[in-house]
C-alpha cells in the first residue's frame, strides 16, 4: 500500500481524476469502479474537463458503482443514481447507458439484485481501477465496521455514525435511508488497482487508524492491505503526522 499526501484537496482530486483519464486513454474498453459521496464531487468535475479536453469517446467504457440506498427510488434527488448522473454522466454525451451499472436499491427482490450485481461484476470485470472514499468510521463502499472481509455484494445496515454523516444531504435525519446495497469487501478487492481518496480533518481519525497497519474488521479500509496495488491519496488535513497531535 502506498500512502501519498498531495497537500491540498485540489491536488488530491486532480491525481484521482487524472489516473481515471489515463486508464480510459490506455484502454477504451476499461472497466471503472466508481464511488459517490462528497469526496468524489470535485474528482468528477475535473474528470469531465479532462475528458472534454481530450475529446474521448466513452461508448465502450463500463462503470460499476459501489453502492445504492435502499428505501428511496432510483430517481430520488439523493439516490446515488441521481448523484452519478448529476455530477458525471449527464455532462458527457458519449457514455453508453447500458454499460453504466449501479445496484438497484428499489428492486422488488433485493436478495436477487445483490446476486445479479455480483455476477455482472464477475462477467464484465475485473474492474481496472476502483476509486474509493472512506467513511469517518473507516467504511469502504457501505461496508461498515464488523463486515467480513469475505463479503460479496449484499444488503447492509448503515450505522448511526454513517446515517448522521449522510444526513447533511437530507431535510431531516429521519429521511436518511437505513439500508443500502453495497459491493462487498471481497468484491472491491477483485479490482486490479484501487485508489482511495480522503481529504479534510473529518477523515484524519480513520486514516490514522489505517496507517497503524493493523488489519481488522473494526476498520473495513484495513482490508486494503490484502491487495497488491493500492494507493491512499490524502491532503494535509487527512494526513496528520505525529507532530500534529
Ligand atoms: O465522501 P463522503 O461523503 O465523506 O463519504 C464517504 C464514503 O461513504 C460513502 O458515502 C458510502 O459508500 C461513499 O460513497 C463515500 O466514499
Amino acid at each position: 500500500m502506498q500512502i501519498i499526501n498531495l497537500g491540498s484537496k485540489e491536488e488530491a482530486c486532480h491525481y484521482v481524476a487524472n489516473e481515471l483519464l489515463k486508464q480510459i486513454i490506455s484502454n477504451k474498453k476499461s472497466v471503472l469502479g466508481l464511488a459517490t459521496g462528497g469526496t468524489m464531487v470535485r474528482v468528477y468535475e475535473q474528470l469531465v474537463n479532462l475528458i472534454r479536453i481530450n475529446e474521448l469517446d466513452l461508448n465502450e467504457i463500463t462503470t460499476f458503482n459501489l453502492d445504492e440506498y435502499i428505501g428511496i427510488d432510483y430517481d430520488h434527488s439523493e439516490s446515488y443514481y441521481t448523484y452519478m448522473h448529476d455530477v458525471l454522466f449527464n455532462h458527457l454525451s458519449t457514455w453508453n447507458e447500458e454499460r453504466i451499472h449501479l445496484p438497484n436499491g428499489s428492486a422488488e427482490d433485493l436478495q436477487q439484485e445483490t446476486k445479479h450485481y455480483e455476477s455482472l461484476l464477475d462477467k464484465e470485470g475485473p474492474i481496472d481501477v476502483q476509486i474509493l472514499g472512506i467513511g469517518e468510521n473507516g467504511h469502504i463502499g457501505f461496508n461498515e465496521p464488523g463486515t467480513s472481509f469475505e463479503s460479496l455484494t449484499s444488503i447492509v445496515d448503515l450505522t448511526e455514525s454513517t446515517i448522521e454523516a449522510n444526513s447533511r444531504y437530507f431535510e431531516a435525519i429521519e429521511e436518511v435511508p437505513k439500508q443500502a446495497i453495497s459491493m462487498g469487501i471481497q468484491s472491491i478487492l477483485k479490482a486490479k488497482r484501487i485508489i482511495l481518496l480522503a481529504y479534510g480533518p473529518k477523515k484524519a481519525d480513520a486514516i490514522r487508524k489505517l496507517m497503524t497497519g493493523e488489519i481488522t474488521t473494526d476498520l473495513p479500509a484495513s482490508a486494503l492491505y490484502n491487495h497488491p496495488n493500492v494507493e491512499i491519496i490524502l491532503d494535509n488535513n487527512a494526513y496528520l503526522s505525529e507532530d500534529d497531535e
